[in-house]
């Protein structure tokens, strides 16, 4: 029920109905395949019995997670906003917010790059005095304060330059090069060139800084005596740096209007402590910010994720200021964009499947995820309050910063804040804050946040909220998903696992949703098993699958077709090209075989403890040579990960087996055989094309993103003897 006060509206999706009955069409037909396979279990000889049954369960799997993708399907929620009625009733007392922006090596994670981010976050559309920008450097390098200290001056000139001129986006590198790129609707006029020179001009002066790798004596400023010459990235103490200050009269920018605060933070790094990743340093930063600005909704972002639409934070605030609901809901999650996705999404990067189906589908169960960046929270929530009925905001609450201390003293109070062994002995990473010993922490604190009782939302907006950069190679992109694969899993296995344990605290459909993503990586050995039996025994003429003549065959060819033309029309709905989908299910395929399969094996290891927790930053810039494949969508192969021996020997193998399997037919013209081997040619056929890149990197392609020789070599080393042998003993039986 929405009224005309509500200052958000919530709308289902239409042709459900038309969905539902899709959906239970579906089912039949599984129930028919799995049927089949339970009535018809071949007991001529062994080998074929075991490949049936291995068949069944990955069907019995594929079926089961099937189901779980359903709940996300049933209703996905959309929502719309009303920031004029939020303006009329609370322009006068918005809360404060404060902006969390994460860093951790200025090699992976350009300063450049990140103050074009932290730029956009100053520069909303927000009352300046009730905005606090904070950026964690996990670094602790003086590079990235330089770069900070530098764009604080910059900001003086940009944040009047976008008010007066309505700017979109908001970060400068976005916005002159979108301006230059395309046809943008502010003419270049004379301020809009001296903008420009002086955003190059800070640019430059950031990047020769880096280049040298140590910022000049002339160019060090107040603040720099921090950094001493024995510090290194993993053993220092906690520097905090307030380089604007709300209360200073210098804090203004050159048409005299106030700026945001800036806070600099690195928390102390020592060897012997772990420091928990990106979930450390946001509980850092929110003890250190509850003690500067202490704004009642904290904004995080990765470093990359720049504020693509100014008037984004008003937006989420409909949603904690509405009357009726607004306090029960815990986050607003925005959906995770990219600048730099190219016309096919080579990598499937886009994750534009998640963000328009599955995500709104989880907001239908009021628990959508956190994923890490473009999410508001409210403070207590995430400091892990639980709601209670009745529970009333405060959304005055602040820092009462009458008695005014200066900021060098008020640095040296919050100091113990970033400590290492400040948490020791404390809720923190367990029921406080971000939660520790996940390589997705983001999606467990939400699970978390849900358990506690609170409600989220996830708002996809007509204009995007943030644009980051999404992995620009093949190994980069299936590293990123080994961590979410990984971290999910683990999820999944503990006690916090939704599906397991969560129907008390959260809404079913909620648990099966979450699952979703949970259960990614136990997608690996069903999917490896269905990659390499069918076509195996396709190469010694045994079938596994109904023959083309009997009536078996109408469920197998049915749920087929259906499913993947439901897949393709969700996928062009959701925004993605024909070819974007035929490189999404390429992508679907190589994730499962090595991310999702590494993630397992790290589990199951980690179940013995043999293995460690670890987060592989993901580069948000790459050499020029690979950046050029990358815009021309040509796979890029160039490095010897074990992953691409695994990928390059499934391939190979599907190809010798269609091969030899298509020539054994022919030769033996078995007339009646070959009409129970058609759906293992097809399948092999199909895998045989999804993988044409492969072949390409491993043979025809003599550039630098080609498969490395060594892996050619070890993946046709592997997969020749494995043919030759199946062969070999699968004819003697
Ligand atoms: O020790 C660390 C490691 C990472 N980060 C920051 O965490 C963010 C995410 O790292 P990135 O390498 O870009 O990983 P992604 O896979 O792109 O990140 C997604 O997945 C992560 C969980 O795996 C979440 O933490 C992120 O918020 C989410 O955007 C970046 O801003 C990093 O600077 C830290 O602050 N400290
Ligand atoms: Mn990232």
């Amino acid at each position: 029920m929405t009224t005309n006060s509500s200052l958000f509206e919530t709308y289902g999706t239409k042709g459900r109905t038309l969905y539902k009955l899709y959906a239970s069409f579906i089912l039949t037909c599984i129930l028919f395949i799995l049927f089949y396979r339970l009535t018809h279990i071949p007991l001529e000889h062994y080998s074929w019995t075991c490949a049936w049954i291995s068949l069944f369960a990955s069907e019995l799997w594929f079926s089961f997670y099937w189901i779980l993708t359903q709940s996300v399907r049933w209703n996905p929620n959309h929502h719309q906003t009303f920031k004029q009625r939020l303006l009329q009733r609370h322009g006068n007392e918005l809360p404060g917010v404060d902006v969390f922006v994460c860093t951790a090596d200025p090699v992976a994670e350009p300063p450049a790059l990140v103050m074009s981010t932290v730029l956009s976050m100053m520069a909303y559309d927000y009352p300046k005095e009730k905005l606090s920008v904070y950026l964690s450097d996990d670094a602790g390098s003086e590079l990235t304060f330089y770069a900070l200290c530098e764009a604080c001056k910059f900001a003086k000139h940009w944040i009047p330059f976008c008010n007066n001129f309505n700017v979109e986006p908001r970060s400068p590198n976005a916005f002159f090069y979108k301006s230059c790129h395309s046809s943008s609707n502010l003419p270049i006029t004379e301020e809009w060139s001296k903008m420009k020179d002086m955003y190059e001009e800070m640019i430059n002066k950031i990047d020769f800084v880096v280049k040298q790798g140590q910022v000049p004596q002339e160019f060090k400023q107040q603040g720099f005596s921090k950094w001493t010459p024995q510090m290194t990235s993993g053993n220092h103490d906690a520097i905090i740096q307030i380089l604007v200050d709300g209360n200073d009269k210098n804090s203004i920018d050159i048409e005299g209007s106030l700026l945001p605060r800036v806070i600099y933070m690195a928390r102390e790094k020592r060897p012997q402590y772990h420091h928990n990743f990106k979930a450390g340093s946001m509980n850092a930063l929110i003890r250190v910010s509850s003690k500067i600005s202490n704004g009642p909704i904290i904004l995080n972002v990765d470093c990359d994720m720049y504020s693509n639409n100014s008037q984004t934070i008003k937006d989420a605030l409909c949603f904690f200021l509405d009357e009726d609901k607004g306090h029960e809901i815990g986050f607003v999650q925005y959906p995770q964009c990219f600048d730099n996705i190219t016309k096919n999404d080579l990598y499937e990067n886009s994750l534009n499947v998640i963000s328009k189906i599955e995500l709104p589908g989880l907001d239908n169960w009021e628990g959508t995820l956190y994923v890490g960046t473009g999410c508001f929270h409210r403070r207590e929530a995430l400091q892990g309050r639980k709601y209670t009925k009745g529970y009333i905001e405060d959304w005055n609450r602040g820092v009462d910063r009458t008695c005014v201390e200066s900021p060098c003293v008020l640095e040296e109070k919050v100091k113990h804040l970033a400590t290492c062994t400040y948490e020791h002995n404390t809720l923190w990473g367990k029921e406080m804050g971000l939660r520790y010993g996940c390589a997705v922490e983001d999606i467990l604190t939400g699970i978390t946040m849900h358990y506690n009782g609170w409600k989220s939302k996830y708002m996809y907006p007509k204009r995007k909220g943030f644009l980051g950069v999404a992995p620009t190679t093949l190994e980069q992109a299936l590293v990123q998903y080994k961590r979410w694969g990984e971290g999910n899993l683990q999820i999944f296995l503990s006690r916090d696992s939704p599906l397991l344990f969560g129907h008390q605290k959260i809404k079913f459909g909620a648990c099966m949703g979450v699952s979703i993503s949970n259960l990614w990586a136990a997608n690996a050995f069903p999917t490896l098993n269905y990659l390499l039996i069918p076509p195996l025994f396709l190469l010694s003429g045994m079938s596994l699958f109904p023959k083309v003549s009997s009536p078996w065959f109408i469920p197998f060819v049915l749920v087929f077709v259906a499913k993947h033309t439901y897949s393709l029309i969700e996928s062009l709905y959701s925004g993605n090209t024909f070819k974007g989908w035929w490189n999404s299910q390429r992508m679907w395929v190589l994730k499962r075989i090595t991310s999702f399969l590494y993630a397992t094996i790290d589990n199951i290891l980690k179940l013995f403890g043999v293995s460690k927790l670890a987060f592989t930053i993901t580069a948000k810039v790459n050499d020029e040579d690979s950046s050029k494949r990358y815009d021309q969508e040509v796979m890029d192969f160039s490095s010897t990960s074990s992953m691409f021996v695994i990928i390059s020997t499934v391939a190979l193998i599907n190809l010798f087996c269609l091969f030899g399997g298509v020539m054994r037919m022919i030769l033996n013209n078995e007339g009646t055989n070959d009409d129970a081997l058609l759906i293992q040619v097809v399948l092999c056929g199909l895998v045989v094309a999804i993988n044409v890149p492969i072949y390409e990197g491993l043979f025809l392609r003599k550039d630098k993103g080609c498969m490395p020789y060594s892996i050619t070599f070890v993946s046709l080393g592997i997969s020749m003897p494995v043919c030759m042998l199946s062969m070999y003993s699968l004819s003697c039986v």
